[in-house]
């Protein structure tokens, strides 16, 4: 089966750090039992709670170098310094099971797999000003002072990728962010319910070809 035939739908979320991407997903998914994330690789050292296999499957970067050797990864790029990618593993089976997946993913990944899988929908959050950016960062009490400084100057460069992307979402009040998400996976399902095989049964008992 190609890539294209694959019967779930793909959904690729990215966002400059501190923007609230992984709140939003984390919240999109309690709210859609069809919606599963996909864990990434990383080398990046955990944070406070962060468990292996949980937010990310945390490798050496000798690992990570042989994984990518192997051609395991659809994707995968460096970040702020670490490496992060997904694994075909992580994504293969679920799509081709007809099973919807949503990847967190820096802006370089998600062009990748806008190549590898034109149907892939990519979301781009944007925080509502770089002054509130700078406070969710400090508020979130994660990184030291120095890594926070880095990430707002790399956001600079990431949001000018924002204009590649299918849709964007202002991440000023979280429930009406989570509300456009909502409603982007919702429509993408039934427009492309439309246009594969994976049909809604009612197709079938209107007997639509
Ligand atoms: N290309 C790519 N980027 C990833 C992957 N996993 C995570 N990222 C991105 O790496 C960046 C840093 O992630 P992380 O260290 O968790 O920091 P956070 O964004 O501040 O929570 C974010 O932009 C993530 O979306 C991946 O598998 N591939
Ligand atoms: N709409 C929002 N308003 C205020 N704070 C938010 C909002 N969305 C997320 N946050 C907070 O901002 C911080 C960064 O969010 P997080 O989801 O970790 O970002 P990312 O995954 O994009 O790096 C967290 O402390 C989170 O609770």
């Amino acid at each position: 089966m190609k890539i294209m035939e694959f019967p779930g739908n793909l959904y690729v979320v990215a966002a400059p750090s501190g923007a609230g991407k992984s709140s939003l997903v984390k919240a999109l998914l309690e709210l859609d039992a069809r919606l599963m994330v996909s864990v990434s690789h990383t080398t990046r050292k955990p944070r406070g709670q962060e468990q292996d296999g949980r937010e990310y499957w945390f490798i050496p970067e000798p690992a990570f170098r042989a994984m990518i050797a192997h051609g395991d990864f659809f994707e995968w790029a460096e970040v702020h310094g670490n490496l992060y990618g997904t694994s075909r593993a992580a994504i293969e089976a679920r799509l081709k099971a007809g099973e919807d997946v949503v990847l967190e993913i820096d802006f370089q990944g998600a062009l990748q797999i806008k190549q590898l899988f034109p149907m892939a929908v990519l979301i781009f959050i944007l925080p509502p000003s770089w002054s509130e950016l700078r406070q969710r960062l400090l508020r979130r009490g994660e990184d030291a002072g120095e890594v926070i400084e880095q990430r707002m100057v790399n956001a600079r460069h990431e949001v000018a990728q924002a204009r590649h992307f299918d849709y964007i979402v202002v991440n000023a009040l979280f429930e009406t962010a989570l509300f456009d998400l909502k409603t982007i996976v919702h429509a993408q399902r039934l427009k492309y319910a439309a246009q594969r095989r994976s049909r809604p049964a009612v197709f079938d008992a209107l007997q639509l070809s």
